[in-house]
């Protein structure tokens, strides 16, 4: 009660409202003392009538809900309300934002993490805490925090708001809950997004633009260590490392996930704020330096340079390591070769003595903390263990924590930023539009706004990638990825990933929804078709220009490899086999029910009356292998009989073999039973190829294969209600998702194009043909050479001719498929896709 009547110098006052205020020296009724004067000399005690006994009460009220832990404690709320006063002061917040919102955010950052565990969210929700039971998972602890300092403001004596109207306490209460549920890092790259979308047109005047301006600051402040100096800065991460190591402990012990940027044999003081700073801390900074340009002195260019020492030093760490790896090898061949082995010969005691590595050029202080050793975390530590004769076993744990970070495969999880494993704690981060945006929808038609943060949708036996771990895939080359089609969901085992589209993908998406929007526009007033490709899908128009992007944007496009169950992605397992007898399973197989099944309503429709007299009588049923049909069909036709004859090739690409083997087996009995190809109805056809697709998840006879085994590995495609006029896109991608929506929307283009202009109409034969020769016992006889056409339509000849027809045709067709790909610079995929010409085998 003496400190609270103390009065502050001037100079501490002046001190107190810069970035380099250091906490350390000062006990914790002082620094209560200080916070007063904040209150104070911001003037908001007499703007706001606040009562000074009051403000005293609950000032100390909050010290008393923080905790004895080691970095989230009252001192941690000090330093948060204290930059946050000292920014105030640079930027003159008060005229910018208004006195109340000073007011707002300085409480906030008082209560930010009231009555803090130790223990971070994703221990909350791992362990299944009280407190993640209550907030469902959803930022558990900054809604305790805010919990805590509402039961606080509820007791009249600490109540510094209590006489404001009761408009006026619920713009407090808003804004003080905005504020601290803002500083749950799981919400960083959504807040950081959001604000730097503003940055170029921010209006004070605009409450959104205010709103999110706060949040910026709260979170600012909260992360702001970094920005002072060297001395002060660094027994702070000491503090942090330490609850980090606890929190670490506890999991291991407890047999929860361990929190890789806790866990002390996985980081090093270097590389936790080299990734933290570099990829968290800085770029948030810099937005704010942005818009307020006097902040870059005072916080921004401090925080560069912290990166910039904790870069030099994980240099130097590198270094030491690859020094440290040659004196051990040099022991290990002295232990083995000199005549005092075991002892540590002379010449491995000199190399110790030599090896000295000055890689600190700031000299760090460190807590006493035992949890906290400084060689262990920031200084080159190997040779300094080396130098002073560690054991044997201390060696290894450091060779292990080495191993760890030059591991280039081990960075996806041990560089992950507390950013990133928030935001995959969450069970909310998962968005249910993505569970119906799939593989088949371009992402700009789920009208998703997405950022790494979302928080949608449902967790369960789904293990979600967000953004950074995407592009890290994809930057690896782990994970490829058709422009078009970032396939969101694949299933790996029996777990299902699914996926944020990179950003790349995100701001592509944007761009062709408006493409496509405009498309439609021009399209209804338009009725040149020769400006826009109409997808078979039905789901898109195409303007050239869109495929012109689609096709520049397929730079990021090739193939998809998940290396984490050694599975293919986007591509079925298969061997491809060149061993023709393996098509002789195949040829009377009912796979050309399935086949001729998978062809769209559509596609069956394509035999005009007009154009294929011999089958009027038919009238569009689909043609029977057996059943001649020689009519050329006509030119109009062309683009469909031919892209149907591509669908089938596609098809019969995409099947696994033991998909075929599925198909066989469950074709078989329907074939005997149903005969297909020699009567059945359209209708039933269509029956059944629907309730194959709707049982399958996209995949021809998956309904069948439904064990969780080959299918589950795949991914999985939408499926639209309209079976057949899915169908291109559902073939193309050989029912499993093997090519990427761009690719198949490429080839589409290619054989329009070739059909149309360079398309040599005497290599084109009818659907019916293909199907013929799909399951023609002569075909594998011929296939892989360019067999020159044969009167392909010569009526009645095709029993003979039907291999080499399909043979020369597919191969004419594909080979002209490549060079027009690779021509357009069509990304990889499509490229081996159209080149994967060899069927695969039955088995
Ligand atoms: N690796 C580092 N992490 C830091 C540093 N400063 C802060 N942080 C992390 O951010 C959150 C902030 O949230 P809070 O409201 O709980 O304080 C904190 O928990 C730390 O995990 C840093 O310098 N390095
Ligand atoms: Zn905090």
């Amino acid at each position: 009660m003496n400190i609270c009547d103390a009065q502050v110098s001037d100079a501490i006052r002046q001190w107190l409202r810069m970035p380099t205020f250091d906490a350390r020296p000062w006990e914790d009724e002082e620094l209560l003392l200080l916070l007063q004067q904040m209150y104070l000399d911001h003037d908001l005690c007499s703007k706001f009538a606040i009562d000074i006994q009051t403000l005293r009460n609950f000032l100390y009220e909050a010290y008393k809900n923080y905790n004895d832990v080691p970095f989230h404690n009252f001192r941690h709320c000090f330093c948060v309300a204290q930059m946050m006063y000292a920014i105030s002061w640079c930027v003159d917040l008060p005229s910018k934002i208004g006195d109340l919102e000073v007011l707002i955010l300085l409480t906030s950052c008082i209560c930010h993490d009231l009555d803090h565990p130790g223990y971070n969210n994703i221990y909350q929700i791992n362990a299944k805490t009280e407190l993640a039971i209550r907030y469902n998972d959803i930022s558990p602890l900054e809604n305790h925090h805010c919990s805590v300092a509402f039961r606080i403001l509820e007791n009249e004596d600490c109540n510094i708001f209590k006489s404001f109207s009761s408009e006026d306490f619920k713009l407090v209460r808003e804004g003080m809950i905005r504020s601290i549920l803002a500083t749950d890092m799981a919400r960083h790259n959504e807040i950081l997004t959001n604000f730097k979308e503003i940055l170029p047109n921010f209006n004070y005047n605009d409450k959104a633009h205010v709103n999110l301006l706060c949040m910026v600051l709260i979170k600012v402040s909260d992360i702001s260590n970094e920005a002072r100096p060297m001395e002060v800065a660094e027994p702070w991460l000491d503090k942090l490392l330490q609850e980090f190591f606890k929190q670490s402990d506890a999991e291991k012990l407890e047999g929860l996930p361990v929190t890789p940027f806790m866990d002390r044999e996985k980081i090093t003081k270097p590389s936790s704020q080299c990734s933290f700073i570099g990829f968290v801390l800085l770029p948030l900074f810099e937005a704010l330096g942005e818009l307020f340009e006097e902040l870059q002195d005072l916080i921004v260019q401090p925080v560069r340079e912290a990166l910039d020492y904790y870069r030099r030093l994980n240099e130097a760490n590198k270094e030491e390591r690859m020094h440290r790896k040659s004196i051990v090898e040099l022991e290990q061949h002295s232990a083995t070769h000199s005549p005092d082995s075991g002892k540590g010969g002379a010449h491995s005691k000199n190399m110790r003595k030599s090896l000295s590595f000055q890689t600190r050029s700031r000299s760090r202080s460190t807590d006493d903390d035992p949890d906290v050793q400084d060689d262990h975390l920031s200084a080159p530590s190997a040779t300094a263990a080396v130098s002073a004769g560690s054991s044997t076993s201390e060696l290894n744990a450091m060779s292990n924590l080495e191993k760890v970070q030059e591991d280039p495969e081990s960075g996806d999880s041990e560089t992950a930023t507390e950013v990133e494993v928030s935001e995959k704690a969450l069970k909310f981060k998962i968005s249910t539009e993505s569970s119906i945006c799939s593989a088949t929808t371009p992402l700009s038609m789920t009208g998703r706004k997405s950022y790494p943060g979302s928080r949608k949708g449902s967790r369960e036996r789904v293990q979600h990638l967000n953004h950074s771990d995407v592009a890290k895939m994809v930057q690896k080359g782990k994970l490829r990825c058709g422009a078009l089609s970032f396939d969101q969901h694949c299933m790996v085992g029996n777990k299902k990933l699914s996926f944020d589209p990179p950003a790349f993908l995100d701001e592509y998406a944007l761009t062709l929804k408006k493409k496509f929007e405009e498309g439609l526009a021009a399209a209804d007033q338009s009725d040149s078709e020769e400006e826009y490709y109409l997808r078979k899908d039905g789901e898109c128009v195409l303007s050239k220009e869109t495929l012109n992007l689609n096709k520049r944007n397929s730079e990021h496009s090739v193939k998809a490899h998940l290396d984490l169950e050694k599975k293919s992605i986007l591509k079925p397992e298969r061997k491809m086999n060149n061993n023709r007898s393996d098509y002789t399973s195949y040829q009377d197989s009912p796979q050309k029910t399935q086949q001729q099944d998978l062809l769209s309503k559509e596609e069956r429709l394509v035999c005009p009356n007009n154009t294929r007299q011999n089958s009027v009588k038919n009238n569009c049923e689909p043609q029977s292998p057996q059943e001649p049909f020689n009519e050329q069909v006509t030119e109009t036709k062309a683009n469909r009989s031919f892209l149907s004859r591509l669908r089938q090739l596609t098809d019969r690409w995409g099947l696994s073999a033991a998909e075929r083997q599925q198909c066989k087996a469950t074709t078989t009995a329907s074939a005997r039973n149903n005969n297909y190809s020699k009567g059945s109805t359209p209708s039933k056809v269509s029956k059944n190829k629907h309730k194959k697709l709707d049982s399958s998840g996209g995949g021809c006879c998956k309904g069948g294969l439904h064990d969780g085994s080959k299918a589950s590995t795949l991914p999985k495609t939408k499926r639209s209600g309209g079976g057949g006029k899915k169908s291109w896109k559902f073939l193309g991608r050989g029912g499993k998702g093997w090519a990427s929506d761009a690719a198949v929307d490429e080839m589409e283009t290619v054989a329009v194009a070739m059909v149309e202009g360079e398309g040599d109409d005497q290599s084109v034969p009818s659907t019916s043909r293909v199907q013929s020769n799909c399951a023609s016992p002569n075909f594998s006889n011929v296939k892989g050479g360019c067999t020159p056409q044969t009167s392909p339509h010569k009526k009645g000849s095709q029993v003979q001719q039907e291999p080499q027809l399909l043979n020369s045709v597919s191969n004419n067709v594909v080979d002209k498929c490549i060079a027009k790909l690779q021509e357009m610079k069509a990304d990889e995929l499509t490229v081996a896709v159209v080149k994967e010409r060899e069927p695969p085998p039955l088995i």
